[in-house]
């Protein structure tokens, strides 16, 4: 994996209300980037920016180091928040033309799109026009209208709202096999249990300002919490009157403590040890809402 998108100090205004503020992060390929943000953060701005929809006030966006070229960016598949196929078109005759738009020869696109559908579970629906559809068929339409060229990037904006459980964990399939195959996926969500489950990378933005990036192992770590979990071989209580430490949940045996700053963890084991057998002793890492949580305070 390579960083191959990077976005740098990035600050767009709408008339003097400036929704973007040095908006920096990269995405490497191969991987699934989340950028997560609360209603109006900032996520649909910065992606439009990526795809050249929309200009940056100052800041720069590269692929692979170089400034962006037309040419780079029909490499780059995207799917826009306001969904945009026709509506009276059939779907596997739109995926095509999309294709076709994008370099495609007409075998190639016609064999991509059925494909894809089929991939996607819309095989049976390929010629009836897209307004037949339901809403979450016409979300896979649209989430194979953006894949039909094979992108190198991915920019999905919200690709998962509307989509029925299954239908995600369809969607979540495929981009992860076009993350194998070497392409980067950006996608936005504000749906944290879907990103904590889905993305290996995420940038976090809150009011415009990039709050935390990075890998969720590193993120983890960072905002892991003094929390530990501890099981030992009989009844833990005794860990409530334990200097330096505070009893989060006690259930006989096993407890969830949180350990003062100058607390030193293996003290805390030693203590336990010298009463008997530990069975588990280890730090509690954050899940992503709660990092979410702290860093968008
Ligand atoms: N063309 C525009 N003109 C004026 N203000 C805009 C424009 N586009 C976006 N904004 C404002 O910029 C802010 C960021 O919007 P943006 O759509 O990027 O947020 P978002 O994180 O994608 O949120 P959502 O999930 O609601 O789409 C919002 O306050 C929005 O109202």
């Amino acid at each position: 994996m390579t960083t191959v998108l990077n976005v740098d100090a990035v600050n767009r205004s709408f008339g003097d209300r400036q929704v973007l503020k040095d908006v920096s992060f990269a995405v490497e390929s191969g991987r699934l980037t989340g950028f997560v943000g609360a209603n109006g953060a900032g996520k649909t701005t910065t992606m439009r920016i990526i795809l050249g929809v929309l200009a940056a006030d100052t800041g720069t966006v590269t692929w692979r180091g170089a400034p962006m070229t037309r040419a780079v960016r029909s490499r780059f598949g995207y799917m826009p928040e306001e969904r945009g196929l026709y509506p009276k078109m059939a779907v596997a005759d739109q995926v095509v033309y999309l294709g076709r738009l994008h370099g495609l020869s007409t075998a190639d696109a016609k064999r991509n799109t059925a494909a894809l559908l089929d991939r996607l579970e819309l095989g049976e629906r390929a010629g009836d026009p897209v307004e037949k559809l339901s809403l979450g068929n016409q979300q896979r339409a649209q989430i194979a209208a953006a894949l039909v060229h094979d992108p190198e990037l991915l920019v999905l904006d919200e690709p998962f709202s509307g989509l029925d459980p299954l239908a995600v964990d369809t969607v979540v399939a495929v981009l992860r096999e076009r993350a194998a195959a070497g392409a980067a996926v950006l996608f936005s969500s504000h749906q944290l249990e879907v990103v904590e489950r889905l993305c290996d990378d995420l940038a976090i933005i809150a009011e415009g300002t990039i709050r935390a990036a990075g890998s969720r192992t590193y993120l983890r770590e960072q905002y892991a919490l003094p929390r530990y979990s501890v099981e030992v071989g009989a009844d833990a209580g005794w860990l409530r009157d334990e200097p330096g430490v505070t009893l989060v949940e006690l259930d006989g045996p096993r407890a969830v403590i949180d350990l003062d700053p100058a607390t030193d963890d293996q003290q805390v084991l030693r203590a336990a040890l010298a009463r008997g057998p530990v069975r588990a002793f280890g730090p509690v890492r954050p899940s992503l809402a709660e990092i979410f949580r702290e860093v968008i305070q």
